[in-house]
């Protein structure tokens, strides 16, 4: 949190200064005034700030001291696109900070004395999914991302996107333009997978004849292997045009993910992930079994089948049948179910030598209990939410779990969102060995 210390009274004009003290959760700086807390956005911890109140809001005047972590924001549209919230900070420092989110989480949580956390910064211009909004306007499409709680800002430029798809937004742009199908608000997912660009396209008008040649020259023109439309009232796709097959490799695996697929953000991040997951199991041999908890389509399931047998569970059924069907013949068995509904129960897990997951974004609320009242000792958790990795996460502590270790993944870079990877035991066995291993390491969180 950014708390700022009032240094000096009013001046003639009713300015005042204060200094920051840290980064609220949304990355705005926090300033504590006469006992209440307001946020200053595009300010950074240790700045000397001159604001004045206009009416009950802090303005500021000028930053009298800047941060030694303020750096020159890379993009033309920071502060007006909402795809960045936190530019104007060093990368190292914003790595930092984000760690600062999941220390925090797992200290509310109820663990202390952490280990040192491993950490990961992805590299700009690699995103490789991206959720777009469309609007359309007199005589033109915008196509971009929503500026902060506001309507969306046409990306004539972004630091974020891989540059092969970023190159197809001018010629998307001018086809999109044509569709009669995008009255106002729309919205497409664009996936990079390694067969091409995937594109789900939701508009609220169904597409027209005309609309769908419009579509299937523009994937021709391109090599798109395949245009998806999805009915925003039933969540129905449909294939638009199809050029070629859809393929991705998730290192054993090759998959073909259904439309809109999730897909971690950056490859180099999702790198670290497996890379982390796969060092946080504790030893195995091959015939133990893996539970493996929101599976996707088989990020993780491909490189844990090379170290136990995996059984897999999906709730999205189109992603389920897309691991089935890249399993035939690995050790793995995938499952579609509804883990909030019917999570798994202890007895589920009796055979279970280790748990990893990887809920969506809300976390794993209702699986949590069950797990922590079975019999698995080791858990590996995956999280893009530092709020509910923290609900999740008290769970196990509650049951007698330790965190052996986390690693913290900044895949979405400046913005406030953090990747982390956490170990957690509660084999003695396992958590003596580890702690003898940090002896020598730096000091703890
Ligand atoms: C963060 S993604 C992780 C996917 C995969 N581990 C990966 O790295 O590609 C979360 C996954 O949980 C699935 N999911 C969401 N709600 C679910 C539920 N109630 N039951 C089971 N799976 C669910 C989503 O479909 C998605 O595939």
């Amino acid at each position: 949190m950014t708390v700022v210390t009032i240094m000096t009274s009013e001046d003639i004009t009713g300015a005042i200064s204060v200094k920051v003290e840290g980064l609220g959760y949304s990355g705005d700086g926090f300033v504590k005034y006469n006992e209440e807390k307001f946020f200053i956005p595009n300010t950074l911890p240790d700045e000397t700030l001159k604001i004045r109140f206009s009416g009950s809001r802090p303005e500021l005047i000028e930053i009298l001291e800047p941060s030694q972590n303020r750096v020159s924001p890379v993009c033309n549209l920071f502060n007006t696109c909402g795809g960045c919230a936190l530019q104007h900070m060093s990368l190292p420092a914003l790595l930092d900070w984000k760690t600062s989110k999941v220390a925090n989480a797992l200290n509310g949580a109820g663990f202390s004395n952490l280990p040192q956390p491993n950490q990961y910064q992805t590299s700009p211009k690699t995103r490789r999914r991206m959720d777009f909004a469309i609007q359309r306007i007199p005589g033109n499409i915008i196509l971009g991302l929503h500026r902060r709680n506001g309507d969306p800002v046409d990306m004539q430029e972004c630091q974020l996107l891989d540059e092969r798809l970023f190159n197809l937004l001018p010629d998307l742009r001018e086809m999109l333009s044509h569709l009669g199908a995008i009255t106002g608000r729309a919205s497409l997912v664009i996936n990079l997978f390694d067969s091409g660009a995937d594109f789900t396209l939701s508009t609220s008008a169904a597409l027209s004849a005309s609309d769908r040649m419009k579509i299937a020259d523009f994937t021709q023109k391109h090599h798109i292997p395949r245009f998806s439309w999805q009915d925003p009232k039933n969540h129905i796709i449909e294939t638009v045009a199809q050029t070629q097959s859809v393929r991705h490799t998730f290192q054993s695996g090759v998959a073909s993910p259904p439309p809109s697929a999730f897909l971690q953000a950056t490859p180099d991040a999702e790198e670290k992930i497996v890379e982390s997951v796969l060092s946080g199991l504790p030893a195995l041999n091959r015939k133990d079994i893996i539970t493996e908890l929101f599976a996707g389509c088989g990020t993780l399931t491909f490189p844990l089948s090379e170290k136990g047998r995996v059984i897999a569970f999906e709730g999205e059924s189109q992603a389920a049948s897309c691991l089935k069907q890249a399993s035939g013949g690995k050790r793995i068995e995938s499952h579609n179910r509804d883990l909030m509904r019917r999570p798994l129960l202890p007895h589920d897990l009796k055979s279970t030598r280790v748990v990893v997951l990887d809920p969506p974004y809300g976390g794993a609320s209702a699986q949590m209990l069950p797990l922590s009242k079975s019999t698995v000792s080791d858990i590996v958790y995956i999280s893009c939410n530092p709020t509910a990795l923290e609900k999740d996460a008290a769970v196990l502590k509650k049951a007698g779990f330790s965190v052996i270790d986390w690693s913290v993944i900044d895949q979405f870079l400046w913005s406030t969102e953090v990747e982390s990877v956490i170990t957690f035991s509660r084999d003695q066995k396992r958590i003596k060995r580890e702690n003898s291993r940090r002896t020598h390491s730096a000091p703890s969180h």
